[in-house]
């Protein structure tokens, strides 16, 4: 079997990649100082692209990158990957959310005990030989407001710290709820009880077009005179030149940014500024952090490449390992169903209505939708087809999804039931699962069946008189198709399913011998 072969093209920890470099499935190559023009020549080589926030992951280098199967980012932010044309390719995205957190979160502590001692510019004078006592008086941080906007990981990690020296602490978050800021002690405000009344504000989102100058010329007008200013998280969450007219007015008495608009920056005035205390994107930037990711991100992509759950996907619902459990073999159930459905559908599919009913429906469902799309799309797109681009080609066909729950159904305790409505025809399957039982086939367009979900099935649609099987079958014997177990559904107005698990599918010979029969009316054969 050929190896899975990984390029790594940010410098990240080989001690925390150790696990992959092991791996007797992997070739691993580090690669950390390729041109973008060199690495988008030799990516068609890989199976996966390991980076930090360096290599620039472009949609170009994603068309050109023929194998790629995952990008993998040893870090918290993406934007440094075109996820979306990741998605388009089929290319799963992970990242190592929780590996740096303590680390920034240090970081941007210490930044703001420089920025409030004025250690960064005392420690320069006097290292250039100045003894120099009063141009340095700072402020306490005991009794100040600090302002977080964005409370994940990092802001509430923040938040702690910043409590144990004596802050009163403003958090706002869309996610956050009055009950974890209360467990918190800090207080779930506004981003305008933030902007007006903080001594420190500091963001911790990630840079989407909502947090986009997030503190702009406006707020800072609105802010408490002498406020510090914080960004640890991501150039361009504050508009730096209304930050430099800020701090050139006095309105803001001093600046801590880790992270810039253009990184390296180039002609940044703030850069200059006394009032600014500034590290070249360093939050993450520890011994320990950078080990955690490596460890994180080999982790999971090993998890990948051996079929394995993982959890960090940015491009995939992520799921808890409680739900996954619940949810595994409905996921394998949906993903058969929809390669039934699509064998059964003779046109064009336009619309498909996803049921899931009782104990199920109380689960994330997300990853049924896909999995049934999966099963479904790979029918007419082959191998292209996977989890993260399934609802992409789905969108890119003009395939209307609906999902409906009911935490009850009549007849079982959990059901999972999908109509596809094609051009001329409506296809429902259902299926169900108990862990005494296993996974059944209950539903094949109207006929009630019990079905394993798995090997080949011959589905014949007959009259309902004596003999049809009997004459099926010895076609198939004669043409050397064992059959090795046989279900009927039927129907109150004389027609019957028959559904026939084979070794092998017929032929087109014999599949037409069988339709020839008097009293059969379709013959199709789907292996699942
Ligand atoms: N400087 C560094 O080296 C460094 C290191 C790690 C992380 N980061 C950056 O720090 C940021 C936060 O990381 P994290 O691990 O805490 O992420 P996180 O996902 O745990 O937290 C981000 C929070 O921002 C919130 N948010 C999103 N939009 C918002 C908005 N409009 N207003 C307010 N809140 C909003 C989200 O709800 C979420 O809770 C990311 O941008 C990450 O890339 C920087
Ligand atoms: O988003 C992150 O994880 C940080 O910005 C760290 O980036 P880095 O891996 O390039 O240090």
């Amino acid at each position: 079997m050929s190896k899975f072969r990984v390029l790594v093209s940010d410098p990240i920890s080989e001690q925390g990649l150790q696990a992959l470099i092991d791996s007797p499935l992997v070739d691993l190559d580090l690669k950390t100082d390729l041109t973008p023009a060199e690495l988008r020549e030799i990516i068609g080589d890989y199976d996966a692209l390991l980076v930090r926030s360096q290599t620039k992951v472009t949609a170009e280098l994603l068309e050109a990158g023929k194998n790629l199967r995952a990008i993998g980012r040893a870090g918290v932010g993406v934007d440094n990957i075109d996820v979306p044309a990741a998605t388009r390719h089929g290319v799963v995205v992970i990242n190592a959310p929780d590996g740096n957190t303590i680390s920034t979160c240090e970081h941007t502590f210490a930044m703001m005990m420089a920025m409030a001692r004025k250690i960064p510019q005392a420690h320069m004078k006097l290292k250039n030989g100045t003894w120099d006592r009063k141009s340095f008086v700072g402020v306490e941080l005991n009794h100040k407001t600090l302002g977080v906007l964005g409370f994940g990981r990092i802001g509430s990690e923040v938040a702690k710290r910043a409590k144990a020296f004596g802050m009163d602490v403003l958090a706002y978050d869309p996610f956050l709820t009055r009950e974890r800021a209360e467990s918190l002690g800090v207080r779930m405000s506004t981003v305008d009880e933030i902007v007006e009344g903080s001594d420190f504000i500091t963001v911790h989102t990630p840079l989407t077009k909502d947090t986009k100058h997030l503190l702009s010329r406006d707020q800072f007008a609105r802010m408490r005179d002498g406020v510090r200013i914080l960004n640890c998280a991501r150039g361009g969450i504050i508009d730096e030149k209304a930050l430099a007219e800020a701090l050139e007015n006095g309105k803001v008495a001093a600046a801590a940014l880790d992270v810039f608009e253009e990184e390296p920056p180039v002609g940044n005035p703030l850069i200059e500024m006394d009032t600014v205390v500034v590290t070249p994107h360093l939050g993450a930037s520890t011994e320990e952090a950078q080990i955690n990711v490596a460890i994180d991100v080999a982790k999971e992509l090993l998890n990948i490449l051996q079929g394995l759950p993982f959890r960090n996907a940015v491009n995939l619902p992520s799921l808890s390992n409680d739900t996954l459990r619940t949810l595994e073999p409905y996921l394998t159930l949906a993903e058969k169903l929809g390669t039934l459905a699509a064998n059964l559908a003779v046109d064009s599919v336009r619309k498909i209505e996803i049921g899931i009913y009782g104990s199920l429906s109380e689960q994330q469902t997300e990853p049924l939708t896909r999995s049934f799309l999966k099963g479904m799309l790979s029918y007419y797109h082959g191998d292209e087809v996977n989890y993260v681009n399934a609802p992409f080609l789905a969108e890119q066909s003009q395939i209307q999804l609906k999902e409906t729950k009911a935490s009850r159904h009549d007849t079982y305790t959990e059901l999972l039931k999908v109509t596809v409505v094609t051009e001329n025809t409506t296809i429902t399957v259902a299926g169900t699962h108990k862990a005494s039982l296993g996974s059944r086939i209950v539903q094949i367009g109207e006929f009630k069946v019990d079905l394993e979900p798995q090997g080949t099935l011959l589905l014949a649609e007959n009259r309902d008189q004596p003999g049809m099987i009997g004459k099926v079958g010895t076609i198939l014997g004669v043409n050397g198709v064992n059959i090795d177990s046989m279900k009927v559904g039927k129907l109150e107005n004389g027609i019957a399913l028959m559904v026939l698990a084979v070794d092998r599918a017929p032929d087109e010979e014999t599949r037409r011998s069988i339709e020839a029969l008097e009293g059969i009316f379709s013959v199709r054969d789907v292996t699942l």
